[in-house]
């Protein structure tokens, strides 16, 4: 590494220097220097047939109790001095890829880690988790962080691989937390950093490591979602980045653009993009799997929407993709299965075409070479294939062109020659300057953070709940990592049932939610009515800077407030559900509780004992 870490950037432009001043909000609970903690329900996981096996791969940090953040009161020792709060020493890494707001996480840290104690100490570790392993670190100072406040990209300290995971790397991370004396280290990511900062953190508990590790929620791809966890840093701001495309698309009238978004395992920038700009088509990676298509229906139902489309006299159009769309077809899924298990056995890559089973053979002999170069190009950590490599656009482009002309030649059809431009929408989205509202959402997750390490909470992730609501409303709180965990299970050979590890795991698009309901509604005004909606690239000021992900807002995400709503509901079932009310009674109340006793399962929440008074046979 030879990047100049930490460095002022001098020679930033006037909306940089402009964005480094706004300062962002907080909600009132976290405007002192201190909070009150509240501690609320044991938790077991989302994911009730692997909980056993959570349970016993996270013996010391499993089953921890939900923690909520108030604004503190009198008797919580609020004015307590500052010199009865010890200085506390704070590590920071960016663990997973760069998504906008992550310097703010660090910003929020810092201020409320000063705010606790002006002596505290804040390091960042240089170049992301190999400058955890090898404790090369960047005191983090009010001077430091001056011009990389609101700023996109992780330059401020750089990242490498997300990967915490090895016996050889989690010794390391330990060793480090120990020579810096550490109280707490922040571990800033997705699915796999936190998954990663779980196990960390429940090695620390064990090896008696006073570390406490907390993880915060930072992804663009938007795919850490759960009960606790409504979105992620970064998610709004690059779903805001690719309306410009719909409108040149109509102006000349002659291309359509075929445009891949980041997205692995699950289709969220996608959906999110399609539900802010409107483009024609969007092909969702859940929906091709749910349905099972294959590459050739694929091609096909493009192919009738570019018809559908020539017969009204439109010959241009734009096509939205995730990334993760080639390994939700299942045939291209089982070809990059057998590619990755002839990687795992170290076969050489030129070997690997002629290794693979004859079927995969001639799939990979279909497709384009830039096709079979990409599918053959060395793994992720995670084992997946390098999905933002694989030029996913244009192989869809490439076949749609030939059907076309298939088409034409068959006479079936008389539209103009089709014509496309590809775009992958990927890094450059993931290196801007952030909204207004993940530059809010990372500060205060970086706030809680500190109140974390403070209240001695280790194997937990900073939430934020009502993100939809202005931000004197978010509800600040913290979940233990264990609970947002599920376990995969692997059908390989006769009735084999292996159990994957315990993990948090992306989550994909909910085929049942309301945003996906309200894309089906539109989906056939968007193929043809060219309704393109501009939502004006990121706005900092003005009309559209507070607006927040339309999936975020129109989800009800709201599970803490179901379980006061059905405290509320229970009393009432009490009081009507008495010995000798009809069958009736019993039967209604019985199919409303039941929508809700999974959240009550999550979180073994006291009420789940209650339930059985209410069951009917
Ligand atoms: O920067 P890299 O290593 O190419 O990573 C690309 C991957 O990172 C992400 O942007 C975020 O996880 C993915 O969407 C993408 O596949």
């Amino acid at each position: 590494m030879n990047a100049d870490y930490g460095a002022p950037t001098e020679l930033a432009g006037p909306l940089q220097q402009r964005r480094a001043l706004y300062q962002p909000r907080l909600p009132p609970c976290l405007q002192g220097a201190t909070v009150r903690v509240e501690y609320g329900d044991a938790t077991t996981t989302i994911d009730p047939t692997g909980a056993h096996a959570v349970a016993q791969a996270f013996p010391r940090t499993y089953g921890q109790r939900l923690v909520t953040f108030l604004a503190p009161d009198d008797t919580a020792g609020a004015g307590k001095a500052v010199d009865e709060r010890p200085p506390i020493r704070v590590g920071v890494v960016f663990s997973g890829r760069q998504s906008p707001g992550g310097h703010n996480v660090v910003w929020g840290l810092h201020d409320a880690l000063k705010a606790y104690n002006p002596h505290s100490i804040l390091y960042g570790f240089i170049g992301g988790t190999e400058g955890l392993f090898a404790n090369k670190t960047l005191e983090i100072t009010d001077d430091v962080l001056a011009s990389y406040k609101n700023q996109g990209g992780f330059d401020l300290l750089g990242r490498s691989i997300d990967q915490i995971r090895s016996s050889k790397q989690v010794s390391a991370a330990m060793t480090t937390c120990q020579n810096l004396n550490l109280d707490g280290l922040v571990i800033v990511g997705g699915v796999t950093s936190n998954s990663d900062a779980a196990q960390l953190a429940e090695t620390l508990v064990q090896k008696n490591c006073k570390t406490k590790v907390v993880g915060v929620p930072v992804s663009l791809n938007g795919d850490l979602k759960n009960q606790f966890v409504e979105t992620t840093v970064g998610f709004d701001t690059v779903c805001k980045l690719i309306s410009n495309v719909c409108l040149d698309a109509i102006s000349a009238g002659k291309y359509y653009y075929f445009v891949r978004l980041m997205g692995r395992k699950a289709s969220h920038v996608a959906l999110e993009c399609a539900l802010q700009s409107h483009p024609n088509m969007l092909i969702m990676g859940e929906e091709v799997a749910l349905s099972k298509l294959t590459l050739m229906e694929v091609i096909n139902k493009i192919c009738d929407g570019v018809q559908a489309r020539a017969e009204l006299g439109k010959h241009h159009g734009v096509l939205l993709i995730p990334e993760g769309l080639i390994e939700s077809i299942p045939e291209m899924y089982a070809l990059i299965q057998e590619i990755s298990i002839l990687h795992n056995n170290n076969v050489p890559v030129t070997e690997i075409p002629t290794q693979v089973s004859p079927w995969a053979a001639a799939l990979f002999q279909f497709l384009p070479p830039f096709i079979r170069r990409e599918l053959l190009l060395h793994q992720e950590s995670d084992n997946s294939a390098q999905l933002s490599q694989i030029d996913t656009e244009q192989l869809l482009a490439h076949l749609v062109e030939a059907e076309m002309i298939k088409r034409t030649k068959e006479g079936r059809y008389k539209g103009k020659k089709f014509s496309s431009v590809c775009h992958f929408f990927g890094y450059q989205a993931r290196g801007s300057l952030p909204s207004n509202f993940d530059c809010d959402y990372a500060y205060v997750l970086g706030h809680i953070s500190l109140h974390m390490i403070a209240a001695g909470l280790t194997g937990y992730m900073a939430t934020v709940a009502n993100l939809k609501d202005p931000i004197h409303k978010w509800r600040c709180a913290a979940a233990p990592l264990t609970a947002m965990m599920s376990v995969r299970r692997h059908l390989r050979g006769p009735g084999a049932i292996p159990i994957g590890k315990p993990a948090i795991h992306p989550s994909p698009i909910d085929l049942k939610g309301k945003a996906y309901e309200l894309l089906r509604e539109k989906a056939s005004s968007f193929l043809l009515d060219d309704f393109y909606r501009t939502p004006g690239g990121i706005q900092f000021e003005g009309p559209g800077s507070d607006a927040k992900p339309i999936t975020l807002t129109i989800e009800d995400q709201d599970y803490m407030g179901d379980i006061e709503m059905l405290k509320l509901y229970l009393d009432k079932v009490k009081t009507i559900v008495k010995p000798g009310c009809s069958r009736d009674t019993l039967k209604a109340a019985i199919s409303s509780m039941i929508s809700v006793t999974h959240v009550l399962t999550v979180m073994s929440h006291p009420l789940n004992a209650e339930l059985p008074l209410y069951h009917f046979n």
